[in-house]
């Protein structure tokens, strides 16, 4: 990427929920949407999001998990997810990635996104699993509730958003990467909404977003059967827009924002608003009651039987 001015980095967040609920309550109350008014580079954020940010990382750990940079010459922005091992999304996370998406889309000079990873091999690799077995309710129901807000805002971004997919993408990542505009991935890796394969069932929204993305009949058939395909097979499905080698996912992903920018804005936007609202709108109306679905679902003995096998292939998997 060219000359990059601004660079945000959001570390890692303690755990306790009071925190998160805190977070979610700050955010709210000072409307980190503020960035608008102020300087041009994250640094100089107005005074409220910069208590909020000190707050975030004077407890943060070492570790970097969201790395946001902005080029100022373009206006794209890229945000880098750095949590090993696989990227997973924990509410911390979400809380994180939420953040930085609110910033820049109320910040003026960011006219695209680009979300990408930094671990090799993989984009991500969905819902932490962790945050489902064995939960605090409240816990879950507040990670649950950050994730329906990570997709309305990507999905209802004006940004131009792009997933450069380098890597691995099932489940919650394959939601990440339909909420965006477009697509780009490497070869040689899996991408689907593999939920049915882990005994639990993709939300209304999931379904409609793949829906939404590849057609009814060829969805219906990849969320029952909880599909992984290949990239070649997603680009053929319309899962997926491009196929480029690794090397050049980020260069191709950036050319394709350049290449939407030309559109004028308002009348793209308005349009972009107009095909996705419905869907947004229908997650709004029923928000809670999808919160309590989840929440009764996963709390289910028999869930969290399947859960427990799911978590212990992957763990055998591994060694
Ligand atoms: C009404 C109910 C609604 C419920 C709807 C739920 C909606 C969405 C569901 C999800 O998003 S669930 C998550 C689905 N994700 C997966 O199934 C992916 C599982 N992981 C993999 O397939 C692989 O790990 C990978 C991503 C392809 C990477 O493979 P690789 O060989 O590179 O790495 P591993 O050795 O398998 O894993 C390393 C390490 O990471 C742990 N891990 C992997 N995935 C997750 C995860 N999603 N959450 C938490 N932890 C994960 C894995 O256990 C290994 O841990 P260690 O053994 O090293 O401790």
């Amino acid at each position: 990427m060219g000359q990059v001015q601004s660079r945000l980095t959001i570390s890692p967040t303690p755990t306790k929920l009071a925190w998160m609920m805190h977070l979610r309550m700050l955010t709210t109350m000072h409307g980190l949407c503020e960035v608008r008014q102020c300087s041009k580079r994250w640094k100089n954020l107005c005074p409220q999001t910069k208590n909020l940010q000190k707050c975030q990382m004077s407890s943060a750990g070492s570790s970097e998990m969201l790395q946001v940079t902005v080029d100022d010459k373009s206006g794209i922005a890229t945000m880098t997810m750095c949590r090993p091992p696989v990227n997973s999304l924990n509410l911390e996370f979400l809380t994180q990635i939420n953040i930085a998406l609110e910033k820049l889309e109320n910040s003026k000079d960011c006219s695209g996104l680009i979300i990408t990873s930094k671990i090799p091999k993989i984009f991500c690799a969905g819902l932490d699993i962790m945050e489902m077995y064995q939960p605090n309710v409240d816990r879950l129901q507040e990670f649950w509730r950050t994730l329906q807000e990570m997709y309305i805002r990507l999905y209802g971004s004006q940004l131009i958003t792009a997933a450069a997919i380098n890597g691995a993408s099932p489940a919650g990542g394959c939601l990440m990467a339909m909420s965006c505009d477009y697509r780009v991935m490497a070869p040689g890796y899996k991408i689907g909404l593999n939920e049915t394969q882990l005994g639990i069932v993709a939300p209304f929204w999931f379904q409609d977003l793949i829906i939404n993305t590849m057609g009814f009949r060829q969805s219906e058939m990849a969320l029952q059967l909880g599909t992984l395909f290949t990239s070649e097979e997603a680009l053929n499905l319309g899962m997926v827009d491009k196929i480029v080698p690794q090397e050049q996912v980020m260069e191709t992903a950036i050319q394709e924002i350049h290449k939407w920018k030309k559109i004028p804005g308002f009348a793209r936007q308005i349009t972009k608003s107009a095909l996705r609202k419905p869907s947004i709108d229908k997650l709004h109306s029923k928000r809670e009651e999808d919160i309590a679905n989840f929440r009764d679902f996963i709390t289910k003995d028999s869930i969290q039987k399947t859960l427990g096998m799911y978590i212990e292939s992957l763990k055998k998997k591994a060694k």
